[in-house]
């Protein structure tokens, strides 16, 4: 899917909801643990409930690898199952040296026919190019994570007092373009969203931590909407475990939809 089409499905929906499919079997609800696929079977129920209001979904692949080969069954019965023009994201977090890379890429883009894949760009060039190599997909470039221990790495400064996270968006662009790739900055990093965005205008952030995180999506609309949106903002555990239930993809649908109107505002206010 390329930047255009992807910016046109966000102003249809007003939305730019990515709904992260962070699903654990200890804690979907217990009534689907009988079915024969679980995990699909939740999954479907919560891609039901909240496609018109997704522009993406974010399967973490962590939560299917760790169920040995049925979890792989069970990804890619949900990735086929996503309606196509919603765009995929294999949250991998991906990257080694370059021959490496190339199969992962091809494991992801071939095999799996995801849209993306969230990349580590720790060992440099040679490990993202790879995935820069296929037509119409994308890398999402960790930047500035959510987490507490973005604090260890990303923001230490470097020659010229450059944080480490700007040499990183810096460098990389020279890797790719707004076209092919996007990066991560963590909703829970506040102001300092509006510092990426300066460092990187045209690009699409993949944007988790609201909800369960505590980030604030007004925050990150504030200081991370360019013209094209340029927003993917997941929630994963505060839609899809929104209840425990039979009504866990009503309760989903609720939830997405409260971050959907939400968004319509600032998409209104703040995308030009
Ligand atoms: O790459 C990611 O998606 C990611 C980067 C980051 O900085 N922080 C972060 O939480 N994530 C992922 O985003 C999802 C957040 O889930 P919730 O906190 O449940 O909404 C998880 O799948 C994380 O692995």
């Amino acid at each position: 899917m390329d930047k255009k089409t992807l910016f046109g499905n966000i102003q249809k929906k007003e939305s730019f909801l990515c709904i992260g499919l962070d699903t654990d079997l200890g804690k979907i609800p217990q009534h689907l643990l009988k079915e024969e696929d679980p995990v699909f079977a939740f999954n479907k129920e919560i891609i039901d409930k909240t496609a018109d209001f997704a522009v993406a979904y974010k399967p973490n692949i962590a939560f299917y690898e760790a169920l040995g080969p049925k979890g792989w069954e069970s990804l890619q019965k949900t990735l086929d199952y996503i309606p196509k023009d919603i765009f995929t994201i294999a949250d991998a977090k991906r990257g080694d040296i370059g021959n490496t890379s190339k199969l992962y890429a091809k494991a992801f883009f071939e095999q799996m026919e995801f849209d993306s894949i969230t990349v580590a760009p720790y060992m440099g060039k040679d490990s993202v190019s790879p995935f820069l190599e296929f037509e119409d997909k994308w890398v999402i470039l960790l930047a500035l994570t959510s987490n507490e221990g973005s604090k260890d790495f990303q923001v230490l400064e470097t020659e010229g007092g450059k944080p480490l996270f700007q040499q990183v968006l810096e460098k990389s662009q020279q890797w790719g373009t707004d076209n092919n790739l996007m990066y991560v900055v963590g909703a829970t990093r506040g102001e300092k969203i509006a510092e990426v965005r300066s460092n990187a205008p045209e690009h699409f952030f993949l944007v988790p931590g609201v909800g369960a995180q505590g980030g604030s999506l007004e925050e990150v609309a504030k200081y991370g909407m360019n013209k094209s949106c340029g927003l993917l903002v997941n929630s994963s555990r505060g839609i899809i475990y929104a209840s425990d239930g039979k009504d866990f993809g009503d309760q989903a649908r609720l939830e997405a939809k409260k971050l959907q109107k939400e968004m319509a505002k600032y998409l209104e206010r703040y995308c030009r």
